[in-house]
C-alpha cells in the first residue's frame, strides 16, 4: 500500500519510522510518503492560511498550496493507478467504465469532526485499497473547494475520531494509519492475535490473565487454569458480552441490549 500524507507538521509523522509500521515500511509492505504543504508555498512566508470570507474568528487553509500538492500525488504521470477516466458526478458520463476507473482512484482522506465517525469496518475497508493520501487541515479547516477539486480525481472522504475537537488531523491521521496499518496482510506476525480484539466480532475484548496465577491477593479465574478449551472459550464470550452490554450497549443489537 503507498500512503501518502500532506501536512504543515511533517516531523510529526518521524515516529512512523519505528514499531511495527517502521518494520513494514522496510520491507516494503507500506510505502509511505510525508510532504510538507510549505512546500507547495511561493511567497516569502510560506503562507497556508488567510481569513475567512464571510468574517468570523480564526482562519481558512488557502486551496493553491494544497492544489499543487495533490496534483504532484494523485498526477497519473506519478500515480501506478491508470486514470485516463475522472470520476464526475454528472449521471451522463457515470458510465461503468467510468465507475471501474472510480474504484481504482486513490482515496482521499480529509480528517474532519465534521466528517463519518472512523471505526474497525472503515479500518478493513480501507486497507483493502493501493493508495490512500491524507489531507492533515488546521486552523478553521480547508477552503472547501479543494475538496471539491480533489473529488474529481480521487474518491474523497471526510473521517472523524470521534466527538471532540482536535487542534488538527495529523493525530487522527496517526491513529487511521496505525488502525489500518496493521490489518494489511503480513504487518502483524500472528495474524490470529486479529481476530480476538475488541470490535473484531462486534463485540469489546474479553478480560486477559497472565502469572502469576495469585497476584496481591487476587486469583485468576480457574475457568482459565482448566485446560478445558470449550469452556474457556464459553467464558470468554460471556465476558465480552457482559463487558460490551455494561460499556458499551451501543454496539449491541436491539435485541440484545433490552434483555
Ligand atoms: N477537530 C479536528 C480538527 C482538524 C482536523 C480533524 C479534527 C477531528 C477529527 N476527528 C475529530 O476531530
Amino acid at each position: 500500500m503507498r500512503i501518502d500524507i500532506v501536512t504543515i507538521f511533517p516531523e510529526f509523522f518521524d515516529v512512523l519510522d519505528i514499531s511495527l509500521l517502521g518494520k513494514a515500511r522496510q520491507s516494503g509492505l507500506i510505502d509511505l510518503g510525508v510532504h510538507n504543504l510549505r512546500d507547495h508555498t511561493h511567497d516569502r512566508h510560506r503562507t497556508v492560511d488567510d481569513t475567512p470570507y464571510g468574517g468570523g474568528a480564526g482562519m481558512v487553509m488557502k486551496p493553491e498550496p494544497w492544489g499543487e500538492a495533490f496534483d504532484a500525488i494523485l498526477d497519473p504521470a506519478t500515480d501506478d493507478v491508470a486514470t485516463d477516466d475522472v470520476a464526475t458526478d454528472d449521471p451522463a458520463t457515470d458510465d461503468a467504465a467510468t465507475d471501474d476507473v472510480a474504484v481504482d482512484l486513490p482515496v482521499v482522506i480529509f480528517p474532519s469532526p465534521a466528517g463519518e465517525v472512523f471505526n474497525q469496518a472503515m479500518a478493513k475497508e480501507l486497507a483493502l485499497e493501493k493508495h490512500l493520501v491524507f489531507g492533515c487541515g488546521r486552523y478553521e479547516g480547508i477552503d472547501q473547494r479543494v475538496i471539491d477539486d480533489t473529488a474529481t480525481k480521487a474518491r474523497v472522504r471526510m473521517v472523524s475520531l470521534g466527538d471532540y475537537v482536535l487542534n488538527g488531523g495529523e493525530v487522527a491521521v496517526m491513529a487511521m494509519i496505525e488502525a489500518i496499518g496493521r490489518l494489511i496482510p503480513g504487518v502483524v506476525g500472528n495474524p490470529a492475535s486479529l481476530v480476538e480484539e475488541s470490535h473484531e466480532n462486534g463485540l469489546l475484548e474479553y478480560p486477559s490473565y497472565t502469572k502469576p496465577a495469585s497476584w496481591r491477593g487476587r486469583e485468576v479465574p480457574p475457568v482459565l487454569l482448566s485446560g478445558n478449551h470449550g469452556a474457556i472459550a464459553a467464558w470468554r464470550h460471556d465476558q465480552q458480552v457482559e463487558r460490551t452490554r455494561r460499556v458499551r450497549p451501543d454496539l449491541l443489537p436491539a435485541a440484545n441490549s433490552e434483555e
